[in-house]
């Protein structure tokens, strides 16, 4: 099937003190219409920038080399008014802190109306119709929920409602989520998931799910990828990573999950068990395995770069030492 997007050799700099900072290094992946795809990996591996360089919307600064084709268009060659319309139109996202992402300042009525009355040019009518239609969907029914609240009025999950009713106004083909339960409880993070499977999965838009957390994408992802200090270390279908993850810091991010049941449940844990060290930072990244440093199977060749190569159907792995199926990491 065409890729609903198609992200080739994606790379992203600043400039750093010493030189250039890679923050994304040659992320290469696609999307297919209604596929849901998580993204992996710890804080600072280049999720974000991945994210909000798909939007358009990366920091001053940032110079991008690649491609990124959503259907037939570069989004990278595209002029910004192209973008803008494209933007909540075909792709819509989900920030991990809707508090922040909403403005304090107008009733959450007028922010779900914006994109209907800039996209798709509905009268005031149409718009009230659907911002109650919208509301409803995602589980904030009139009366108790009126348009005319403020977002301080709502709670933690009620506010990241709102933010899917805004990313959902335009129906767009591809919902990108990042991290969108972290600043929520455990039993809301399960409802706030629950609905954005739910509702994409009716609408037959493709999800990019972002996380820091594999039993998350364990839980909403058909395809996975791991990213570690802006490259992509493993790809695959949910259900061949899980059934034998070949990276070792695919590996280490599994012994750190709280929410590893949720991919094995016969795991039986004593403690969760941290990965040494931290991700390096973008102007200390070796050429080499970024990972090689926090890794136990390194060897004097992971001074290469390992490329990533396909372990079998349906999964790849950046790798000169892949674990094999059922062999866990020391
Ligand atoms: N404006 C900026 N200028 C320079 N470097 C930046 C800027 N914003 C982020 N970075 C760097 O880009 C790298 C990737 O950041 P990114 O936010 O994509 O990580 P992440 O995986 O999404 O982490 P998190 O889960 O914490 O958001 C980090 O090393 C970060 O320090």
């Amino acid at each position: 099937m065409a890729s609903l997007l198609d992200v080739r050799d994606l790379t992203v700099t600043f400039p750093g003190k010493t030189g250039p900072a890679h923050v994304l290094d040659g992320v290469s992946f696609a999307v297919a219409p209604g596929e849901a795809v998580g993204i992996v990996g710890e804080s600072g591996c280049g999720k974000s920038m991945t994210a909000l360089a798909i939007m358009g919307l990366l920091p001053p600064g940032a110079s991008v080399r690649g491609q990124l084709w959503l259907g037939s268009d570069d989004l990278l060659v595209l002029p910004e008014p192209a973008l803008c319309d494209l933007r909540g139109r075909r792709i819509a996202m989900i920030f991990q802190e809707p508090m922040t992402a909403l403005n304090p300042v107008r009733t959450i009525g007028d922010q779900i109306a914006e994109g209907l009355a800039l996209h798709l040019g509905l009268g005031r009518r149409g718009r009230a119709d659907r911002v109650r239609e919208l509301l409803d969907r995602v589980g904030l029914p009139s009366p108790r929920f009126s348009p005319s609240f403020y977002p301080h009025e709502l709670s933690g999950g009620q506010r990241q409602r709102v933010m899917i009713a805004m990313a959902l106004a335009c129906e767009p083909d591809l919902l990108i989520a990042d991290e969108p339960t972290t600043a929520l409880d455990v039993t809301t993070e399960a409802r706030i998931l629950d609905l954005i499977l739910e509702v994409t999965a009716a609408s037959g838009m493709a999800l990019l799910m972002i996380t820091h957390d594999l039993g998350i994408v364990a839980e909403t992802a058909e395809r996975v990828l791991v990213m570690y200090a802006g490259r992509v270390v493993e790809e695959g279908t949910a259900e061949r990573l899980f059934a034998g993850m070949a990276h070792p810091y695919t590996a280490g991010l599994f012994a750190a999950s709280p929410h590893a049941v949720a991919i094995d449940p016969g795991v039986r844990r004593p403690r969760l068990a941290a990965i040494p060290g931290t991700v390096p930072e973008p102007e200390e990244r070796p050429t080499g395995c970024p990972f090689a440093e926090r890794c136990s199977r390194r060897t004097p060749m992971c001074i290469e770069p390992p490329p990533l190569a396909a372990l079998g159907e349906g999964h790849c792995v950046a790798c000169f030492h892949p674990l094999a199926v059922g062999e866990g990491v020391s």
